[in-house]
């Protein structure tokens, strides 16, 4: 897993063989081409459960691939971007000057020369910005404007600093020397020709400071052309320890019992999940439940679940509850937004608090006895929320560490006693290093964003987690993987992690739209785009609007031409500290912010009260990451419109995918979509476009060589080669 280079634009696969054939006669239907035990989810349907069988066939573990992707010249373009001061936290970008900052020199600007950069370094990529125009010409001047808006918005950010733990305490001494190594030297494998070339260290180089989003100190070695992430324990080990010191501490999560349980109301379109089908494959699935009692929880969780205000079930969780408290392994996929957190959090608590647990005391060596873990630090973050909601009054005890955060206080908050352990992959594998973690007692294991999770970019990595010395093999624990999107390929390496019997739930199209997301295309080219943004945020007014762009440094530009133009607005992306980041999502959340712009790594999981507004100023490279961004919107129910710029030059690969997702979701097709999608038919392709833009079923039905994006696995994008986000 590469860090993130997404100062130059996301690489964009060679489709041109590999779009799935277009088969317009299945896209008005929006019905599910395989109907096999597909039912709705609605009460009068759920005793077909146990009735459904599968055969199937599974396949190993791939091997990873490269790691990255980083381009030459990385470290040039890291310097510049260090050097640019992050936006005003929280603040309207409009305030912050830029005298300290590439932006005021305009032309002649690091931003600008990395565009080119960019361009340079990315010859053979088709949405380089040479070849789309870039922004130079329009936005020096706004560039040169910008530096003339005065002063730098002050830093309100808190800083964590060491406040909160004891200076001399032997989490700090940890800190302070983990460079010495853990129990495994890397976070990420080191590939072949790894320490040929040079080394980059990640957000040092220009000693700004500026980064924190990779897990701690760690850093970037290009070699033979790939790249890999490397911990400092390697770092160390090579005789290489320069790097910032993380000391992040996260403000701790209020305690009082209203904040635990704050939520929002589910929306007008809530109940209309009963109508969605559901499937599930494999032997012996037991029987849906239909109500939270059915589900025979204990009193406190019983009252837990009555404050957080559900008292319905969604469909997954209708489902994936009884399956879970069965003990069954299971892979489930759901549509963004439809409660996949709970319908997990809730039976793994229950089988805890039925079976007892090892009540929370300090101890240098913790066993959990679940681990979670997810892409985003943000994402984590929020399931442990949920997770020390559900567990509010029992004698569980939740936490969550991630990267972009000093290493002592997640050890701190370890040793203080943990049962359910939160975490992002690197910051997982650190601590499990440092022995502060033992796996033995680990009984349930849990893969959000699973697809993410299994994907190149953290497959490897979880394939370690689960060979760990003391991780229970996966017959002695039970294993869960959700996901709104499941390429068939991420569900064939699934099964190494997987119990073979194991069951599979797609709740509605697996990997489609929410549809309670009005979805709308338009055809915007490169220069209008910025214009475009504009007019729609000058109409949306106030609402909460997430625009999703497609490199780091677009975002930062963009957020910083929103303010120019006086919407407030802040941003997210992997250079942001995490300090920055967590301030920016808690601007967004409050309404102080109510634009937020974001590459992908604010694609996945977020639940945030009242985002009405989705923009793709750039779509996604992958049909599966636009599903994830626009379900930022049209969550539990409430309804919300994501916008979408495609431009000709640079997205007609998604136009057979985005036709049928819009098909699917009983969207509006426009017209020019239709054609395009149609011209870039591919003759000889051998899939169809229902089997191969999603994977529609369980994987172990039959065979399909392609993941949802229509590309084959070797040419599948990866966005974890360009931003990385734990
Ligand atoms: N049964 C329920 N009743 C009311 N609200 C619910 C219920 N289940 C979940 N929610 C709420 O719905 C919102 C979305 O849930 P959650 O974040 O778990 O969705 P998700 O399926 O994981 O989405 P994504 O695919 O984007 O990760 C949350 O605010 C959650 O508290």
């Amino acid at each position: 897993m590469g860090d993130e280079d997404w100062e130059a634009e996301i690489i964009k696969p060679h489709m041109s063989s590999y779009v799935p054939v277009f088969e317009k006669d299945r896209y008005s239907s929006g019905a599910n081409g395989d109907t096999f035990n597909r039912t709705p989810a609605s009460s009068s349907e759920m005793d077909d459960g146990p009735s459904r069988r599968n055969h199937f066939m599974r396949s190993g573990f791939a091997s990873g691939r490269s790691m990255g992707n980083r381009d030459a010249g990385e470290s040039n373009k890291r310097e510049n971007t260090s050097t640019m001061g992050g936006f005003g936290v929280g603040k309207s970008f409009g305030n912050r000057g830029f005298s300290n900052n590439k932006f005021e020199e305009g032309d002649s600007s690091g931003f600008w020369r990395e565009s080119n950069n960019d361009c340079e370094d990315n010859q053979t990529r088709n949405r380089g910005f040479s070849k789309r125009g870039g922004y130079q010409d329009g936005n020096d001047s706004e560039a040169s404007g910008s530096s003339r808006r005065g002063g730098r918005g002050s830093f309100r950010g808190c800083r964590g600093g060491f406040g909160l733990g004891s200076p001399n305490s032997e989490y700090e001494q940890d800190e302070g020397t983990q460079r010495t190594g853990g129990l495994f030297g890397s976070r990420r494998p080191a590939l072949s020709g790894a320490g040929n070339g040079d080394t980059y260290q990640s957000r040092s180089g220009s000693g700004s400071g500026r980064g924190g989003y990779k897990g701690l100190n760690e850093e970037v070695v290009t070699g033979s052309g790939k790249n890999y992430w490397k911990s400092e324990a390697e770092g160390g080990e090579s005789g290489d320890t320069q790097g910032p010191k993380v000391t992040y501490i996260p403000p701790p999560p209020p305690e009082d019992e209203d904040s635990i349980f704050a939520h929002y109301q589910t929306g007008i379109n809530f109940d209309k999940y009963d109508t969605i089908l559901v499937e599930v494959s494999g032997h012996d699935a037991p029987p849906a439940i239909l109500t939270f009692e059915e589900a025979n929880l204990c009193q406190t969780l019983n009252n837990n679940i009555a404050k957080a205000g559900y008292t319905k079930l969604t469909p997954v969780q209708k489902y994936s509850i009884p399956i879970i408290l069965a003990g069954r392994d299971l892979m489930a996929c759901a549509q963004t937004g439809s409660g996949k957190t709970a319908a997990f959090l809730l039976p793994i608590l229950a089988h805890m608090m039925r079976d007892g647990i090892t009540a929370s005391r300090f101890k240098e060596l913790q066993e959990p006895e679940c681990i979670i873990v997810a892409p985003t630090r943000e994402l984590i973050n929020q399931i442990y929320l949920e997770a020390r909601k559900f567990s509010f009054g029992t004698c569980v005890r939740a936490v969550v560490i991630y990267g972009g955060t000093q290493l002592g206080h997640s050890i701190r908050q370890i040793v203080q006693g943990c049962n359910i352990l939160c975490a992002t992959p690197g910051r997982l594998m650190d601590i499990i290093g440092k022995e502060k973690i033992g796996l033995r007692q680990v009984k349930y294991l849990v893969l959000d964003e699973a697809d993410r999770m299994l994907d190149m970019g953290f497959g490897p990595e979880m394939k370690k987690l689960i060979s760990c010395p003391g991780m229970p093999s996966k017959e002695q624990r039970q294993t869960l993987m959700f996901s709104a999107t499941f390429p068939e390929e991420i569900q064939r390496l699934a099964g190494e992690f997987l119990k073979s019997n194991y069951l599979f739930v797609a709740v509605g199209q697996v990997g489609g739209a929410c549809r309670d997301v009005q979805q709308t295309i338009l055809q915007v080219g490169q220069y209008s785009k910025r214009e475009k943004l504009v007019e729609i945020l000058r109409n949306i007014g106030d609402e909460r609007t997430m625009v999703f762009v497609e490199t780091k440094k677009k975002a930062d530009f963009i957020a910083t031409f929103l303010c120019q133009e006086k919407i407030s607005t802040t941003s997210i992306h992997g250079d942001r500290e995490q300090r920055e980041r967590e301030q920016a999502l808690g601007d967004f959340r409050c309404g102080k912010c109510p634009v937020l712009v974001a590459t992908s790594v604010a694609a996945r999981g977020l639940d945030i009260e009242n985002v009405q507004h989705v923009i793709n100023f750039d779509l996604p490279s992958t049909i599966d990451e636009y599903v994830h961004r626009i379900g930022r919107t049209g969550r539990c129910g409430n309804t919300g419109r994501a916008i979408s710029f495609f431009d000709p030059e640079s997205d007609n690969h998604l136009a057979q995918p985005l036709v049928k997702v819009l098909s699917d979701a009983q969207q509006d097709v426009p017209a020019w979509l239709e054609e395009i999608a149609f011209s870039t038919y591919v003759p000889g392709f051998s899939g169809s476009a229902r089997g191969n833009v999603f994977a529609s079923v369980d994987t172990r039905k039959g065979k399909s060589t392609l993941n949802t994006a229509g590309f084959s696995s070797s040419q599948a994008p990866n966005p974890v080669d360009d931003e990385s986000w734990d």
